[in-house]
This record gives C-alpha cells, sequence and structure tokens, in this order.
C-alpha cells in the first residue's frame, strides 16, 4: 500500500494552478521530504491528504482510500500550528483523547514532559517553537499511520529543530509510520528522510529513493571545449566559466564514463535538487525524473 498516491491531481485556486496533473506514489514506512520553493504546492498537496481541500480535477488517496474515510490514522502539523489559544496544554490533551480513538496518552504526555511545559500554560501564551512542539505531541498522540508535516522546523532553533527531528525517528523507528514532511532546510532532511519529492510550480519534477536518486545523478567537473562526449550523458544542469564547467548528468546503466580529461564525483541531495531547480528556470520544460527503488 502507498501512504500517498495521487492520480492526475490538480488544484487551482481561481487563475493559479497550485498542483498541475501530478501523478506520484509514495511508498508506505518512509520519511519523505516534501522541497520545493516557495509557491511550489507543498502545503496544497499535504492539504488535499488530509482532506482539507476537496482537489479541482484528479484524485488523491491517503493509506490507500479517499483521504476523509482515513482522517484518523492521519496526524497533521500545519504550518502556524494553529489550535485553540485559549485552550491549556492540558485541555488540549483530553480533547485529543476525546476525538480520538486511538490516542496514547503515554506519547502526548511524554513529549510534553520532555519539553518540560507545564500543563497550565494556555497555548496562545507559547512561544512559536513551544506551539509546533506541542502541536506534534498531539499529532504523535493520536498514533498516526500517516503523519503530514508542514514545515514543520521552521519556528524552532537549532538544538530545538535537533530534538524534534530526534523525536520523530525515535517514533518511526518504533512502529511503521509514513511520514511527509515539506521543509526548506535540505541538510537536516538528509538526516532524517529517506524519500524525497521535488515539486516545482505545481509540477513534480523529481521522486524517490533517497539513495537511488543519489546513485542515478553525479558531477562531472572539466573544460567546456572538451565536452563533446557527454552526450552520453542526460544533462541536467550546466554551470561554469568558459575555462571550467560543472555538469550534473544524470547516469544510465551501465554508467558512462565520462569525457576525456572530466573527472567526475559523487553528488549530495543539495546538489542534486538545486540542480533540477536550476535546469527549469534555464529552460522548461526541464528534465523530470522518477527514480524507483
Ligand atoms: N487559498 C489560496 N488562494 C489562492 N491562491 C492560493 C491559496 N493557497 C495557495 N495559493 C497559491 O497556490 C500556489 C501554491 O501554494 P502553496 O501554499 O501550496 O505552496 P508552498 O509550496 O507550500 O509554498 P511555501 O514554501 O511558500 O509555503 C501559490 O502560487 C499560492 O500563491
Amino acid at each position: 500500500m502507498n501512504a500517498v498516491e495521487t492520480f492526475g491531481l490538480t488544484q487551482r485556486y481561481r487563475r493559479t494552478v497550485a498542483l498541475d496533473d501530478c501523478t506520484l506514489a509514495i511508498p508506505a514506512g518512509r520519511v519523505v521530504a516534501l522541497v520545493g520553493p516557495n509557491g511550489a504546492g507543498k502545503t496544497t498537496l499535504l492539504e488535499l491528504a488530509i482532506g482539507l481541500r476537496r482537489p479541482t480535477s484528479g484524485r488523491i488517496e491517503a493509506l490507500g482510500a479517499e483521504p476523509g474515510a482515513r482522517r484518523d490514522r492521519i496526524g497533521f502539523l500545519d504550518q502556524h500550528a494553529a489550535l485553540y489559544p485559549a485552550l491549556t496544554i492540558r485541555e488540549l490533551l483530553r480533547l485529543g483523547e476525546h476525538l480520538n480513538t486511538r490516542w496514547d496518552a503515554a506519547v502526548a504526555w511524554g513529549r510534553i514532559e520532555a519539553l518540560g511545559l507545564s500543563p497550565q500554560r494556555r497555548f496562545g501564551t507559547l512561544s512559536g517553537g513551544q506551539q509546533s512542539q506541542v502541536a506534534l505531541a498531539l499529532a504523535l498522540g493520536k498514533r498516526p499511520d500517516l503523519l503530514l508535516l508542514d514545515e514543520p522546523l521552521a519556528r524552532l532553533d537549532p538544538l530545538a529543530r535537533h530534538e524534534f527531528l530526534a523525536a520523530l525517528l525515535s517514533v518511526v523507528a518504533e512502529r511503521e509510520v509514513s511520514v511527509l514532511f515539506s521543509s526548506h532546510n535540505l541538510a537536516e532532511l538528509e538526516r532524517a528522510c529517506d524519500y524525497l519529492v521535488l515539486l516545482q510550480e505545481g509540477v513534480v519534477r523529481l521522486a524517490g529513493d533517497v539513495d537511488d536518486l543519489v546513485a542515478h545523478h553525479e558531477l562531472l567537473t572539466g573544460r567546456p571545449d572538451r565536452s563533446g562526449g557527454l552526450g552520453a550523458h542526460t544533462v541536467v544542469s550546466r554551470v561554469g566559466t568558459t575555462a571550467q564547467e560543472h555538469v550534473l548528468v544524470r547516469t544510465h546503466t551501465p554508467r558512462s564514463e565520462p569525457p576525456p580529461g572530466w573527472q567526475r564525483r559523487p553528488v549530495t541531495l543539495d546538489e542534486l535538487v538545486l540542480a533540477y531547480l536550476r535546469s527549469d528556470a534555464a529552460a522548461r520544460p526541464g528534465p523530470r525524473a522518477v527514480v524507483t527503488g
């Protein structure tokens, strides 16, 4: 079963096409980095996956069914961690218990205790980062099979970000939960995520297992006047001067040799994502790759 699957999914807001005919299958049990520039459609995809919106056309399934039918098994943390500001933490956790049949009080209270927050504090009086942490405690208390997190790290300080990711990974290690996680911080995502979905202007540009994506690309460096042999590679992006060029290529099986005099080295996830975004800025439509492991 896939955690999230979309079929020609399109979402329009008046004249804006936020998602454009997206077909995507995200396997279950993965921690998925959902990345892309501002306005790429990440929040829209997450809101469709929890059933907060109905698509303009196409279809989306979460945990193998229409999202509304799975809501009790999906945890969602929105960008602003918006909960009832007048309620105390204790009241919010009671509400969580009341609303969720699979509620795990020990997990939710364990997170609150680890944060050192008094249960008497009203949600509205907490800092932005503390609010995100409480919202995560509530989402984890649901014992979700699918966790949708919209930029959960944005309001956290570096130590809190580290702690948040560690808490998330320990939950993933304990039981099978799929996590779909939007963020702009690729370095942190690289540590936590094993699957990548890159959206740009509502289109899926790249999707696949992180290890496979990295293994199927490499960075070639050499002199542009000797780049004749690059024809054997799919060029994703090229940057450099007339003296030296860095070319990120998608490799094929069996792996093609670089042109004579060119060096090759593996790519980082950061370089890979930037190369796909850059290629689109230079020439549309850019290459699209869906690598399945
Ligand atoms: N309620 C709305 N009404 C009109 N346009 C909207 C609405 N919500 C989103 N959009 C537009 O849809 C597009 C996708 O927005 P979305 O919030 O999904 O992007 P995002 O990738 O999450 O961006 P960011 O990284 O900035 O949070 C953008 O062009 C945005 O302006």
